[in-house]
């Protein structure tokens, strides 16, 4: 691993790292946030997801994470969106595929399937790999997003309950399978068969009987892409038709940006927080 960048912040430490991924077949950079609190011990992990044309330092600069995971003691991970750089299949004029846009799945399609496989970089590479480097509590973990990121963050905490002991999301997309920006993503990653699309779906996952003890999220009622991507009555449904408690926020007036994700991080910081260490 190679450290990047390191500066003290509210008596932790925000790093970033570049390694080589042997899942993603190139060179990959994540983000992370070391709290004072690990010098006396093992502190548990939140892994942040980030949306679509993110890298891992959008949210490092603009999520504002760090004043509340310092006040409860947790390390946050901010990990890029998809493979990227020289040799990458790519489409560099669309934002909603390629670069950026990795959807948080493992592709099956050619050409992504050999460096698209995001899914099995947060789960497995990164968590190995971060827990071989640094004194993280790797049995307490939570997951969050935003947008795509919430997708993913959903799904993988719908898929791995043991993993993750907490999960919350900033405006998810809820119902990928079927929602316009991204289908496409999801016929180039994962082919025209939608029966395979359906482990990336939290309704369809949900529908399929995954489960999860509870879940928080946040949405701004201004964000412009409320009606057609991110629906989240879809998930309300879901999450009502399965019994599993669903904290849903309409927040007044705020739109998809970092200005409404930094406004609400640190309710979600503490959420996690109260599941990891309180409990
Ligand atoms: N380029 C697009 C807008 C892209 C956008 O809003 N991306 C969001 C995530 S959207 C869902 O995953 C984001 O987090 N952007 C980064 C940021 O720093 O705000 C357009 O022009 O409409």
């Amino acid at each position: 691993m190679e450290l990047l960048s390191s500066s003290k912040a509210f008596g932790g430490s925000q790093r970033v790292y570049r390694h080589d991924s042997a899942v993603c077949a190139c060179p990959m950079t994540f983000a992370i946030f070391l709290p004072h609190q690990i010098e006396d011990g093992p502190v548990p992990v939140l892994w942040y997801l980030s949306g679509l044309t993110c890298t891992h330092q959008n949210a490092m600069d603009k999520g504002e994470y760090r004043a509340a995971a310092a006040a409860n003691g947790v390390a946050i991970i901010c990990p890029d969106t998809s493979p990227r750089g020289e040799g990458i299949p790519d489409e560099p004029d669309n934002w909603q595929f390629g670069s950026g846009a990795g959807f948080y799945l493992d592709a099956t399609q050619e050409p992504y399937a050999k460096n698209y496989r995001m899914e099995s970089y947060i789960r497995d590479e990164l968590p190995a790999l971060v827990a071989q480097h640094f004194p993280l509590d790797m049995g307490r973990q939570g997951i969050f997003g935003h947008s795509m990121g919430g997708h993913g963050a959903i799904t993988l905490a719908l898929k791995n309950p043991q993993r993750y002991t907490s999960v919350s999301a900033f405006a998810p997309i809820t119902q990928p399978s079927t929602a316009g920006w991204s289908r496409p993503a999801f016929e180039k990653y994962l082919g025209s068969d939608e029966t395979t699309w359906r482990p990336y779906d939290s309704t369809a996952l949900i529908a399929d009987g995954h489960r999860l003890r509870d879940l928080l999220v946040d949405q701004g009622t201004a964000d412009g892409f409320l009606q057609e991507g991110l629906r989240p009555w879809l998930l309300e449904v879901a999450c009502a038709q399965a019994g599993i408690p669903l904290e849903l926020e309409m927040r007044d007036g705020y739109d998809h940006s970092y200005h409404f994700i930094s406004t609400f991080m640190a309710q979600h910081v503490s959420w996690h927080a109260r599941r990891l260490i309180k409990e």
